[in-house]
């Protein structure tokens, strides 16, 4: 089951967001929106007037005029309602078909004996074991306890081909909707019901928790006030008309008042945020907040985790190369010792090299043995045997130190073999049982193709790349330079991962941070932005603000690109719409008082065919450039790679300029038809 991602809006998003745009019309829901509420209460007051027209005392102007107001006015409403709700629909539809595919499934409780039993996935609880056989939907979100098995992803990624997914490291965890496409496998549960990966999933791309950023309430919160000063400029019109014994019709002074106050933001404003967030999703990232997506809009520096992140992550043994004076077959069957217990994917393939090579081990013999576990802080890990030899291995200073540590001699060579597997981008890892070093072991992994380009970009944004791993300063520097990255931290444990964000936000940086497994978790915490890789373990999933769907480190990019485009699409709107309030000014104003003070028709530069026809024109011109700027709102503003001062500049010349002109020819060419048509 893939789920249908939506690039285009389609008839049923059309059709929802006609009928959402009538249902956003409920006051408790536009009082949000200040500036819009406030035309709400104008709409309201015409309709009155459209019915009773003498309802505020005399008039000279007939009910025709108030219901034409009253229409324009609606038709506002309804314009910002289905802006809101067309950049709204793309999500609903994916959210739909998520729901889909969460339908109730089976699963195979594995209980206390042993034996199975089949309960509903809805009643899963943290902490239970499911065993799950290919072909099956895993139940629920959780990490790999037993087994390795292809999962296909795609009803979340949409992405078709399988990936490997296996007990221990940073690729045990699985989420609950995917299948197994092979092989089967022993899931323990991670997440009570409704708060999986796909539900948090459903309500995110629906928006259903949507909450509006810091940068959106401030410019809410001008825009009211914005409107609040024009109320108080409107209401000191009516003294003054009366002093100069102007009847002033109150549905022109609300027409004026919606001309004046920032309508045209005011209705794109929210459209403009969830239009951002659902291009993320496009991407296929997911964003928790929109917070995090402005934010990365402003990023400074960039941190990356090595292996999983910058390299696909498979750490595969391809060789045991013995230090002089120990035999090839000892080395062996010392890594393979260090090894069968560890279950971690570099574990595993030393066992499997092992093997291959014609060594064998049998449980038997280690039924008295306890595992030492590996971590990253030790960076070592490995097994005491029953008669209390210690095998380890691990990162080669930190098997130095602890040989070291136990008067063991260090092998003159160490150096020199790890030092070949570093340089050539691998990670050598020491082999030690008691306190002789046999050897070290080569893991190879692969650097994910395209980085280089994609950090250049990054470079030519003025963003900094720093790579951060666990691994040595050699292996480290080859990586950085195959990769491209600016700068790296070797030999980092978790804190130094933290301490080298700190650092960056100390000196006011915005920090992203990308990183897949459980030891980047509290990093992927602190940073502004913190990206995990689908691909990672769960809990660097739950500490991030964003997800990737397709592990890729350089979608950062994308993401930052479309938070860019966010700001400026926000600001170029903004500076559009307030300019374009001030030009309306000239067309209403001179209307209202030529009639008492002909020498204001100097002011009446427009030459427009008479009061009313300004008035209406103006208030049509403010109406109708809501749904014309849609487009811009949902596409978004281009954003080209140059300084943010230039870009700044650029757009307030285009979006000011732009919003001055623009309603002196459409209110002229909409006073023109009017006229023309004999309607006004
Ligand atoms: N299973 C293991 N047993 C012993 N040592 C290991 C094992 N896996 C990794 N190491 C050693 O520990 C070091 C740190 O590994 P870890 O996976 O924590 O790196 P990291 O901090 O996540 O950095 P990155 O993912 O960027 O490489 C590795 O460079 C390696 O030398
Ligand atoms: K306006
Ligand atoms: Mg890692």
């Amino acid at each position: 089951m893939t789920v249908e991602r939506k690039k285009t809006i389609t008839k049923d998003i059309l059709n929802g967001a006609l009928l959402d745009s009538f249902k956003k019309l409920n006051p408790w829901v536009m009082i949000k929106n200040p500036v819009m509420f406030v035309v709400e209460i104008g709409t309201v007051i015409t309709l009155l007037l459209s019915i009773a027209p003498e309802l505020f005392g005399s008039t000279n102007v007939g009910r025709g005029y108030n219901i034409a107001v009253f229409l324009i006015l609606l038709f506002t409403l309804l314009f910002a309602n289905f802006a809101e709700a067309l950049a709204e629909g793309r999500g609903k539809a994916q959210a739909d078909s998520l729901r889909k595919t969460k339908s109730d499934t089976k699963a195979r409780l594995v209980q206390k004996d042993g034996t199975y039993k089949e309960v509903s996935s809805t009643s899963l609880r943290k902490g239970d074991i499911v065993r799950i056989e290919i072909g099956e939907i895993i139940p629920s979100d959780g990490e790999i306890i037993e087994g390795l098995a292809s999962i296909d992803e795609s009803a979340i990624t949409g992405e078709s081909a399988p990936v490997i997914k296996e007990a221990g490291g940073d690729f045990s965890s699985v989420t609950g909707g995917t299948r197994v496409a092979s092989d089967y496998i022993v899931v323990k549960i991670m997440t009570d019901p409704g708060e999986s990966f796909l539900d948090r999933m459903i309500a995110l791309v629906e928006g259903a928790k949507r909450q509006k950023t810091p940068n959106e309430i401030a410019l809410t919160t001008l825009l009211a006030v914005l409107t609040l000063i024009f109320l108080i400029v409107i209401m000191t019109m009516v003294p003054m008309a009366q002093y100069l014994n102007v009847k002033l019709e109150i549905s022109t002074l609300i027409a004026l008042l919606v001309c004046l106050i920032p309508t045209t933001i005011g209705g794109l404003l929210s459209a403009i945020g969830i239009a951002g967030m659902d291009r993320v999703t496009q991407f296929n990232v997911l964003a928790m907040s929109g917070k995090a997506v402005e934010a990365a809009g402003d990023i400074d520096t960039m941190i990356l985790d090595k292996t999983g992140t910058i390299t696909f992550g498979n750490r595969m043994a391809s060789e045991f190369i013995p230090v002089s004076g120990t035999q090839a077959k000892e080395m062996t069957f010392v890594a393979l010792q260090a090894s069968v217990k560890d279950e971690t994917p570099e574990g595993r393939s030393i066992v499997e090299l092992a093997n291959k090579l014609g060594e064998s081990w049998q449980a038997a013999n280690y039924i008295g043995s306890e595992v030492v576990e590996f971590s990253a802080e030790t960076r070592m890990s490995g097994l005491d045997l029953e008669g209390g030899t210690k095998v380890r291995k691990g990162a080669v200073d930190a098997i130095r130190k602890y040989v070291e540590a136990l008067g063991g001699k260090i092998p003159h060579d160490l150096e020199t073999i790890s030092n070949r597997i570093a340089k050539a981008g691998g990670t050598p890892l020491a082999v030690a049982m008691g306190d002789r070093i046999y050897g070290v072991i080569y893991l190879k992994d692969t650097v994910k193709p395209g980085l280089k380009e994609r950090f250049a970009e990054l470079r030519a944004m003025g963003i900094k790349t720093v790579m951060c791993t666990g691994d040595n300063p050699l292996t480290a520097a080859t990586i950085a330079l195959e990769a491209g990255v600016d700068e790296f931290i070797a030999e980092a444990k978790p804190e130094d991962k933290i301490a080298a964000i700190k650092k960056e936000q100390q000196e006011g940086k915005l920090v992203a941070m990308t990183g897949d497994g459980t030891n980047d978790a509290p990093a992927l915490a602190q940073a502004d932005v913190g990206l995990a890789m689908n691909s990672g373990t769960m809990a660097a999933k739950e500490a991030a603000n964003m997800i990737d769907l397709d592990s890729d480190p350089t979608k950062l990019l994308s993401v930052i690109s479309i938070g860019k485009q966010l700001l400026i699409t926000r600001g170029a709107l903004t500076t559009f719409s307030i300019a374009n309030d001030i030009a309306k000014y000239f067309a209403i104003i001179p209307a209202m008082f030529i009639l008492a003070m002909p020498q204001l028709q100097a002011l009446n530069i427009m030459n427009l065919a008479s009061p009313e026809s300004a008035i209406l024109s103006a208030l049509i011109f403010n109406a109708i450039i809501i749904p014309l700027l849609i487009p811009i709102a949902m596409r978004g503003v281009k954003y080209r790679a140059m300084s943010a001062d230039r870009l700044l500049s650029r757009n307030i010349l285009i979006y000011g300029i732009g919003g001055v002109i623009v309603p002196f020819i459409g209110i002229k060419v909409i006073d023109m038809v009017l006229h023309g048509l004999n309607i006004v």
